[in-house]
């Protein structure tokens, strides 16, 4: 679905982004992660054919954005870091408005209009003008606006900027519910817990580079650390090790009240597998959850370069 060859772009004598390549299949959902400054709302200008590259090249289906930027933008919906919206419009008549724009034909503009309201949890507030919405509504339309046209790619830069952490749980669970559906998904970030539960996959760029990309587990295992995974269960400790052995090396690290608290050495992706085990073994599990901490750090190293934020 993206195609990025080389990318480069200065500002004067400042390089923003610099040899970007990597490629995005169709139906990922992709996060684009690095600090302020990073280069990412560059990036995504050159493939929403806002901004045009110094050298380099992209590709959004098939189509070059330097040479078809006709043919790209009418694949694409973009959420560009301050949504364009027109306050004094109801959220509906703006939907409407911006779908007939990009090509929508009329009989099928009030269908589309209710389909991203649906998908952005906004038919609530269908008729309220937009400059009466919150902070966090005004994002949601900002993405409905970016898929109203059932777009083949939705690029969404920083669609968590400014949200507080209950809105930004819902955003979460917005974008998730793209995945599967007919988009592919490029969403930026500057906080790594905002889009590691989101995305199939990271790209995570430094300085106008990209220093890595791949799954958290990916990542992890190139960092050196392959992740954890901690759990709580009920159960005496002899009985949880040896269902838990199998797994992965164990570390207890407390028990109190029948209850024992355990770090297993094991990639997130085998939550599942940690599950089974203790189950099986008819035990209670109270509680499990991947490493956190292991992945801010991992995002701090990455993007950091130095050794400052390793545990
Ligand atoms: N119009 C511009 N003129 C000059 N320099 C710019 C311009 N836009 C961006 N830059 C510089 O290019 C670099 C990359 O900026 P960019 O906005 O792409 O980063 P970002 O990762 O999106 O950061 P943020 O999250 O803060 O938006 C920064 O050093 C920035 O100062």
């Amino acid at each position: 679905m993206i195609h990025v060859e080389g990318l480069t772009r200065y500002y004067g004598g400042h390089a923003a982004i610099r040899g970007l390549s990597f490629e995005i299949q169709r139906g990922e959902v992709i996060g684009f992660l690095g600090l302020n400054g990073a280069g990412k709302t560059t990036t995504l200008k050159i493939l929403g054919c806002v901004l045009l590259p110094t050298s380099g090249r992209a590709v959004v289906d098939g189509h070059d954005v330097v040479s078809h930027p006709h043919e790209v933008r009418q694949r694409i919906g973009f959420l560009p870091d301050t949504p364009p919206l027109y306050d004094e419009m109801g959220v509906g008549e703006f939907l409407a408005f911006v779908a007939r724009l990009r090509g929508v034909p009329s009989r099928e503009v009030s269908a589309r209009v209710t389909e991203a309201e649906e998908k952005t949890g906004l038919r609530d507030v269908d008729d309220a003008p937009i400059f009466s919405l919150s902070h966090g509504y005004r994002q949601r339309v900002g993405v409905a606006q970016a898929l109203v046209h059932r777009p083949a790619l939705l690029l969404l830069d920083e669609p968590g900027s400014g949200l507080d952490p209950r809105q930004m749980v819902e955003m979460r669970t917005l974008i998730q519910g793209l995945r599967g559906a007919e988009h592919t998904v490029l969403v930026s970030s500057h906080l790594l817990p905002e889009i590691s539960q989101t995305c199939d996959r990271l790209l995570v760029i430094k300085d106008g580079e990209l220093v890595a990309q791949g799954t958290e587990a990916e990542l992890g295992q190139r960092l050196g650390s392959g992740g954890f995974i901690e759990v709580e269960v009920r159960g005496e400790r002899e009985r949880v090790l040896a269902a838990l052995a199998g797994v992965g090396p164990v570390h207890v690290l407390g028990e109190a009240e029948g209850v024992v608290t355990l770090r297993v050495e094991a990639p997130a992706d085998l939550r599942p597998g940690v599950a089974r085990a203790v189950v099986g073994a008819g035990l209670e599990l109270l509680r499990l959850d991947r490493g956190r901490e292991k992945l801010e750090s991992l995002f701090l190293r990455l993007t950091r370069g130095g050794d400052e934020a390793a545990p």
